[in-house]
C-alpha cells in the first residue's frame, strides 16, 4: 500500500510539474505567497483556523497572495480593494466555484444552487428561488411567520423559569420554523417555545457538522491522486452525513406530495408544480433538484443566521452601554407594551449600527464561499491562472486596520452619521465589510437574512435584560471561534432572560 500510494504521489507530482498550469511560464509573475512544500503546497501553513492563519500571511505576503494547496493554485484575497477587483471588475470570470467534495458527496453532486457552475441550470435556480422566496413581494408577505414565529421564542425566553439557556439552540430552531413553515409550510420542531427538542438538537448538530465538514481542506480535494485514500475521513463522513439529510428531506417531499398538492401556499408547492413549460422559468426540477434546493436553504440560511445573532448579544453582554443605548433606542421607537415587529425596523437606526458591527467582526462565512477563475487573467499586474481557486478573507478584509480605526473593538458608532464609514452597508457594495460576499453569486438569501438577524437581536434586546449563566463576568465570556465553513462560537452562549415588557406583550399568538 505504501508503495503504492509513494508512487501515485510521485507520478502525479511529475505529470503536474510536466502540465502545470501555466504560472510559472508566463509573463507575468504569480501573486507572492510562503513558498510551498512538495506535493502538499501550502496545505500545513493552514493552521487550525485557516482564516486567522491566512490573515497573517497577507500580513506578510500582502493582500493579493498566492498560494499552492497541493495541486491546486488558490488565490486569498485580503483587503476590500483586491476583493473588488475579483468580485466587480472581474466578476463574471470568477462566478463558479470550484470542484469540491462537498459538492458532490453533499449537496447532491452539483445539482444544488450553491455549487452549480455559472451557466443557465445556476440562473434557472437562482430565478425561482428569487421570485418565490426572496422578492421584496414574497419577503412582505411571510412577514407575520417570521414575526409569529420569533414571538413563539419570546414566550418561552419569558417563561424560561430559573434554569439558563442555550440562546444559540433556541434561534435555530426560531430560524428553522420560521424558513420551514415558508419553505415547506410546517415548523419542522417542537413548539418552538423554548422547551428541549431532541430532533431539534439533532438537526442543528447535522447543520454544524455539514459546515464542519464543509470547511475542512480536504487533501483529495487537492491532489486528487490521493482523493481515493480518503486520508482525513472526511469524504466518509460527508456520506454518511448525507444519508441522515436525504432521509429527512425525502419524508418531508413524500408527505408534501402524499398530503395533497395545493392545499398549501409554500416554495415547496411551487416547485413540485412547476413544468417544462411553467411561466417562462424554464424546467421542471427533479425531486433531486428540490432536496438540493431545501437543503441549501436549511443550511446556509439558519445557522448563518441564528450565530450571528448569539454573536451579537455576546458582544452587547460584555458592552454594557451600549446595550443601554440600544434598550433605549426601542423602548421609544416600540414603548413596553408590544413586541417588535418587522415594520420598526427602519426606524431603529442604532439597532442597525449594531447589527453591522456584528457582521464586521463575527462575518458568519469567514471565508466567504470558493469562487473559481474561469480563464487566466490579470489582476494587479499578476497573473490568476486559469481553475485557480478564490479565497475571499472576509474576516480579514472587516479587521483591516488600513480601513477601520481600532478594529478589534465593538463600536457601532462608526457606522452613525460623524463616524467612520457613515453610508458603508454590508450588501455588497461596500468592499470593506461584506458578509455576504459581492457579485454575481452574492448570497441569495441576504434580505431574509438581513431581516431575521435584525428582527431577532432586536427583540431579545427589547424584551429581555440578560445575565450570564453561573455567575460568569461579561470580563470572563470566552470570544473563542471553532473551527468550520461558519463562525460558530467555541463556547455556547448560556444565558438567564428577564422579562422587561409588560406581561401581555409576551403572549404569542400561536398560528
Ligand atoms: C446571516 C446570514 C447570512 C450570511 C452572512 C450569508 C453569507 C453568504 C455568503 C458569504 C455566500 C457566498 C457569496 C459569494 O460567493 O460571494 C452565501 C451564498 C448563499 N447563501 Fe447566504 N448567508 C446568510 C443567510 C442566508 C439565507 C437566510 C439563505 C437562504 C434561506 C442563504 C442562502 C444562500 C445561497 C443559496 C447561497 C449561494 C448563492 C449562489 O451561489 O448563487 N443565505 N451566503
Amino acid at each position: 500500500m505504501f508503495v503504492l500510494i509513494f508512487f501515485t504521489v510521485v507520478l502525479a507530482f511529475f505529470l503536474y510539474r510536466l502540465f502545470a498550469p501555466g504560472g510559472s511560464r508566463h509573463a507575468l509573475p504569480l501573486p507572492p505567497g510562503p513558498k510551498p512544500w512538495p506535493v502538499v503546497g501550502n496545505l500545513p501553513h493552514l493552521g487550525p483556523v485557516p482564516h486567522h492563519s491566512l490573515a497573517a500571511l497577507a500580513r506578510q505576503y500582502g493582500p493579493l497572495m498566492h498560494l499552492r494547496l497541493g495541486f491546486a493554485d488558490v488565490v486569498v484575497a485580503a483587503s476590500a480593494s483586491v476583493a473588488s477587483q475579483f468580485l466587480k471588475t472581474h466578476d463574471a470570470n470568477f462566478s463558479s466555484r470550484p470542484p469540491n467534495s462537498g459538492a458532490k458527496h453533499l449537496a447532491y453532486n452539483y445539482q444544488d444552487l450553491v455549487f452549480a457552475p455559472y451557466g443557465p441550470r445556476w440562473r434557472m435556480l437562482r430565478k425561482i428561488s428569487s421570485v418565490h422566496l426572496f422578492s421584496g413581494k414574497a419577503l412582505d408577505d411571510l412577514k407575520h411567520v417570521r414575526q409569529e414565529e420569533v414571538g413563539v421564542l419570546a414566550h418561552g425566553l419569558a417563561s424560561a423559569g430559573s434554569k439558563p439557556v442555550s440562546l444559540g439552540q433556541l434561534l435555530n430552531v426560531c430560524t428553522v420554523n420560521a424558513l420551514g413553515r415558508v419553505m415547506v409550510g410546517r415548523r419542522l420542531f417542537g413548539d418552538g417555545g423554548g422547551r428541549e427538542d431532541q430532533k431539534a438538537d439533532e438537526f442543528k448538530s447535522m447543520v454544524v457538522e455539514m459546515m464542519v465538514l464543509a470547511g475542512v481542506f480536504n487533501i483529495g480535494d487537492f491532489i486528487p491522486a490521493l482523493e481515493w485514500l480518503d486520508l482525513q475521513g472526511v469524504a466518509g463522513k460527508m456520506k454518511k452525513l448525507h444519508k441522515r439529510f436525504d432521509a429527512f428531506l425525502t419524508a418531508i417531499v413524500e408527505d408534501h406530495k402524499r398530503s395533497g398538492e395545493g392545499k398549501h401556499v409554500d416554495m415547496l408547492t411551487t416547485l413540485l408544480s412547476l413544468t417544462d413549460d411553467a411561466d417562462g422559468e424554464g424546467a421542471k426540477l427533479t425531486d433531486t433538484e428540490i432536496k438540493a434546493l431545501l437543503l441549501n436553504m436549511f443550511t446556509a440560511g439558519t445557522d448563518t443566521s441564528s450565530s450571528t445573532v448569539e454573536w451579537a448579544i455576546a458582544e452587547l453582554l460584555r458592552h454594557p452601554k451600549i446595550l443601554a443605548q440600544l434598550q433605549q433606542e426601542l423602548d421609544q421607537v416600540v414603548g413596553r407594551d408590544r413586541l417588535v415587529t418587522e415594520s420598526d425596523l427602519p426606524n431603529l437606526t442604532y439597532l442597525q449600527a449594531v447589527i453591522k458591527e456584528t457582521f464586521r467582526l463575527h462575518p458568519s462565512t469567514p471565508l466567504s464561499l470558493p469562487r473559481m477563475a474561469s480563464e487566466s487573467c490579470e489582476i494587479n499586474g499578476f497573473h490568476i491562472p486559469k481553475g485557480a481557486t478564490l479565497l475571499v478573507n472576509v474576516w480579514a478584509i472587516s479587521r483591516d486596520p488600513a480601513q477601520w480605526s481600532e478594529p478589534l473593538e465593538f463600536r457601532p458608532e462608526r457606522f452613525l452619521p460623524g463616524g467612520e464609514k457613515p453610508n458603508v452597508d454590508v450588501k455588497g457594495n461596500d468592499f470593506e465589510v461584506i458578509p455576504f460576499g459581492a457579485g454575481r453569486r452574492i448570497c441569495a438569501g441576504m434580505t431574509l437574512g438581513l431581516r431575521m438577524v435584525s428582527l431577532m437581536t432586536a427583540t431579545l434586546v427589547h424584551g429581555f435584560d440578560w445575565t450570564l449563566a453561573d455567575g460568569l463576568t461579561p470580563e470572563k465570556l470566552n470570544m473563542d471561534e471553532a473551527y468550520g465553513l461558519t463562525l460558530q462560537r467555541a463556547a455556547p452562549l448560556m444565558v438567564h432572560p428577564r422579562n422587561r415588557l409588560a406581561p401581555h406583550a409576551y403572549n404569542a399568538s400561536s398560528p
